[in-house]
């Protein structure tokens, strides 16, 4: 955020508490007050990172912020972000959403030429290019080095009186302009700026960096635009349902995917219920399609998080255990027809269906508002092997046993595109990323 009469502080810190959804791993914040950039990061969630001091000593009217959902590298204080560093350019602190498909060339590039990382991300990577760039200025040195990193990245950087944001060419992770009392805010997500009473302006397309600094705003082209690619698992899945993807609002693009699973379907139950969080709106369209009550048959421990994104396997078991509880009295001898979002490692359904089972559900069918994930993702996603991914492994049949259910049915791939392109949205045109569905990536390591 970039508001010169203003401290930031705090529009920062509640806009990160909305995008919390987005990494639970490390949070941070970087502030300046036109002279230095101070920057605060740790392992754990914003309310645990940004308590008591923490925030003192915090002040400026530029700042960004990061929660981090490790995709390249460990989890560790070392590699959340935002990343400060200080080059020929000056103090620079960079945040970064997404990932590089060629981080690990260019990782080998830089240290046979010497560079000595300090962390194992590839956010790290755009440090290095920049640094060693021909320029002395970073708008320059950007316009040279942008297009070296290819796959999918969201990146903002600060200097002390600037702030710049832009997105890989094909866009794909999302990135909103809005304006809040004078001054710029950026975020992944719009829900946040709903949270600091921010007016939402637009979209930044693929390809184009933004710059703010006191003089206003500029854009510019800085990577040609490819294919529009936005990740439609950001839909599915990943973000927050209030939010608006150009312009698109995610509960009614996720309840449509519901509304399309259920005509493509022929099952009959009781009750429908959903997986929460991320299921509710899906499982509304199906209820509401299939003229079914809409019942909560699984109740979420709310101070558990997002089970998905943690960063392994173990934690990812443990996580589903201790978050989802069925509600005995509405399951208890039902039919029930219970609607997820997304089957990837089928951690969470497993454990559901016997839970459901346990307490008394007579039938448990499941229908996924999204088809099979049978590709890993390489821009931000972190399924980057097909060994993880069950629907890579086994037939939908196969699936159905291993999982317990009575009947399992996903969403095709041209239903689930009609629903988000029925949806209506700033750019009708725009494309979508289905590579985790249909194994047709828009980069390769080639491009
Ligand atoms: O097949 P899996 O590997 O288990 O992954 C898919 C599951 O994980 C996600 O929920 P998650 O609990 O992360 O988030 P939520 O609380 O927002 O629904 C998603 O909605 C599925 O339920
Ligand atoms: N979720 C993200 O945006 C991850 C950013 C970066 N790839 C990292 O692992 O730190
Ligand atoms: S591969 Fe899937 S998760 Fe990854 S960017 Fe494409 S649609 Fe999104
Ligand atoms: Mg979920």
């Amino acid at each position: 955020m970039f508001a010169p009469e203003k401290d930031v502080q705090s529009y920062i810190h509640f806009g990160l508490y909305a995008l919390q959804h987005r990494g639970q791993e490390s949070a941070g914040i970087s502030i300046s007050d036109g002279s230095d950039i101070k920057t605060k990061k740790k392992m754990g969630l914003v309310s645990e990172v940004f308590q008591g001091d923490t925030l003192e000593n915090l002040s400026g009217y530029n700042a960004i912020g990061h929660v981090r959902y490790s995709t390249e590298g460990d989890s560790s204080v070392t590699n959340a972000q935002p990343l400060t560093i200080t080059c020929k350019l000056g103090k620079i602190s960079i945040v970064h959403n997404g990932n590089l498909k060629n981080a690990k060339g260019l990782r080998k590039r830089l240290e046979e030429e010497g560079t000595i990382f300090q962390t194992t991300t590839d956010s790290e990577i755009l440090a290095h290019l920049l640094a060693k760039s021909s320029y002395n200025n970073i708008i320059d040195g950007l316009k040279e080095v942008a297009s070296m990193m290819k796959g999918g990245y969201t990146f903002l950087l600060m200097t002390t009186d600037r702030l710049i944001a832009f997105r890989d060419a094909h866009g794909f992770r999302p990135l909103s302009l809005g304006k809040v009392d004078g001054g710029y805010v950026l975020s992944s997500e719009t829900c946040a700026f709903d949270t600091i009473g921010a007016e939402y302006v637009r979209d930044i397309s693929p390809g184009e960096m933004v710059v703010i600094d006191k003089q206003g705003i500029t854009s510019t082209t800085l990577l040609e635009p490819k294919d529009p690619s936005l990740c439609i698992f950001e839909y599915i899945y990943f973000a927050r349902p209030d939010s608006n993807l150009i312009g698109k609002n995610v509960h009614l693009v996720r309840k449509e995917l519901g509304k399309e699973l259920a005509k493509e379907s022929n099952i009959t139950a009781d009750i429908v219920s959903g997986v929460p969080d991320s299921s509710l709106s899906a499982a509304s369209g199906v209820a509401e399609a299939l003229n079914l009550p809409y019942e909560m048959g699984l109740i979420k421990n709310r101070y558990i998080g997002r089970t998905f994104i943690k960063p392994n396997q173990e934690m990812r078991e443990l996580g589903v255990q201790v978050k989802l509880n069925p509600v005995n009295a509405t399951v208890f001898g039902k039919r029930i027809i219970l609607v997820d979002d997304s089957i990837v490692r089928g951690t969470t359904i497993t454990n559901i269906i016997k839970t459901l089972r346990d307490a008394g559900a007579k039938e448990v069918h499941i229908l996924i508002s999204s088809p099979p994930v049978k590709f890993p993702c390489y821009y931000g996603i972190d399924t980057s092997s097909c060994g993880e991914l069950i629907a890579s492994k086994l037939n939908v049949e196969e699936i159905r046993t291993e999982i317990g259910a009575d009947s399992l049915q996903f969403l095709s791939i041209q239903g689930m595109v009609r629903a988000v392109e029925r949806v209506p949205g700033l750019n009708e045109n725009t494309g979508y990323c289905l590579a985790c569905f249909n194994g047709e990536y828009p980069v390769t390591e080639e491009d």
